[in-house]
């Protein structure tokens, strides 16, 4: 144990040498332990720990040729009387950038798509029916910089990196989301964060704008896209309803709540995000939107750490820095029942497989009537209120908290 924790602590991005946390509960705690840790930290489905599913011979000798993790697990609903189980396989990918940020713009594009091909192969021959991409998967994640430069990367909907997945598509009769850096040419070439939504035909089925663009730490992304202008779209696919929420706007509730409304089985929230700002908040916020909305969610954030020609500063009083810190990978699923999958390595590229039971998403609403209710007559008019320049808030104070005493 020792001689591995020694060798994987040189690992950057490791947790005390340890892939993830729950390999480093699972290698520290007795069986027993382990079993009670994990049943509080990743719930039950179906009174049950979740289980993992068998992953095809090719796809694990992609994972050891290709150096990633892989990991494939299962949710289940309980059998209804009057519908099928209506079960879809997932995927999610996460990775690094394949060359330096100094390397020319196409080759580091190009060496992107060599690495994910490999990757997506093994969803493919793992049967993966949905498979998402990472937030701004074909480039760096150039937006702390504020350099113009990276503009040159954002591509058409239509563009190379649409048409790299549209064959992979075709091939695995497989739906992908593709979150990209859009430049749409039609709307005087403006630039958009936007996640492309393949059929498993190939076919283009539409696109989804992020809404919420982040004003924190180094993530300067306003510099280079605003917000999306395409609402909630939901799309309804060859395998299930499907959005995509992507990255920042896994802080707004509101934001998740629309894609509900909108009918969602499974949201995704392709992300970058960096541990010093936001590793609290990762196994909390899509879990969370999994159980408030009763659908499924993939969490995808890419890893590694970036590292840019150029100091820059974020008039934040830190000093001039080169790199954003260290993206922390961590992957997962989560599920309307409050169980959630393991995470993928903080440190690796990544491949998390899970089969899905639709059904479940209606089985959690009959159980807990969220939807019911909720009341959203009192919500709209809170917000119509709050949204007059004449708003106040709703405050009644006491009457004795003022009172000098006597
Ligand atoms: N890409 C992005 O929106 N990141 C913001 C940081 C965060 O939300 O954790």
């Amino acid at each position: 144990m020792e001689k591995r924790e020694e060798k994987q602590s040189l690992e950057e991005g490791s947790i005390c040498g340890y892939n993830s946390l729950q390999h480093l509960l699972s290698e520290n705690l007795k069986p027993q332990l382990y079993q009670e840790v994990s049943r509080l930290l990743l719930g039950l489905n179906c009174g049950k720990t979740l289980e993992t599913i068998a992953v095809s011979e090719s796809a694990k000798s992609l994972s050891s040729k290709h150096d990633f993790d892989l990991q494939a697990f299962k949710f289940s609903a309980d059998k209804e009387l009057l519908r099928e189980p209506r079960v879809v396989r997932v995927g999610l990918i996460q990775n690094s950038i394949a060359l330096p940020t100094t390397a020319p713009f196409s080759g580091q594009k190009k060496a992107i798509f060599e690495k994910l091909g490999p990757i997506i192969d093994a969803a493919g021959a793992s049967g993966v029916n949905i498979l998402c991409l990472q937030e701004a998967w074909m480039m760096p994640f150039a937006f702390c910089t504020r350099e113009k430069s990276w503009c040159e990367l954002a591509e058409p909907v239509n563009g190379e990196s649409t048409q790299f997945l549209q064959e992979f598509a075709c091939k695995y009769n497989m739906v992908i989301v593709s979150p990209i850096l859009e430049r749409d040419i039609n709307h005087g070439e403006t630039l958009w964060n936007t996640a492309v939504i393949i059929g498993n035909n190939g076919n283009i089925i539409g696109k989804h704008r992020k809404n919420h663009i982040p004003r924190v730490g180094d993530f300067n992304e306003s510099t280079y896209y605003m917000e999306g202008n395409t609402g909630h779209p939901v799309f309804e696919t060859a395998y299930g309803k499907i959005a995509v929420n992507i990255c920042y706007g896994r802080h707004h509730p509101l934001n998740w709540l629309a894609f509900g409304l909108n009918g969602a089985e499974i949201v995704f929230n392709p992300s970058a995000t960096v541990g010093e700002l936001s590793e609290p908040l990762w196994p909390v916020e899509a879990r969370n939107a999994a159980i408030a909305n009763s659908y499924f969610v993939g969490s995808i954030n890419r890893v590694g750490t970036e590292i840019f020609p150029n100091p820059f500063t974020s008039g934040d009083g830190k000093p001039q820095h080169s790199d954003f810190g260290h993206f922390y990978g961590s992957s997962y699923f989560s599920a309307p029942d409050a169980s959630c999958t393991p995470s993928l390595s903080r440190y690796k590229d990544g491949l998390m497989i899970s089969d899905m039971d639709l059904n479940l998403c209606r089985q959690m609403k009959d159980k807990w009537g969220f939807r019911m209710t909720a009341r959203y007559e009192l919500y709209a008019d809170m917000l119509a209120r709050y949204l007059k320049p004449d708003f106040e808030p709703q405050v009644i104070t006491d009457p004795l908290l003022h009172k000098k005493s006597s």
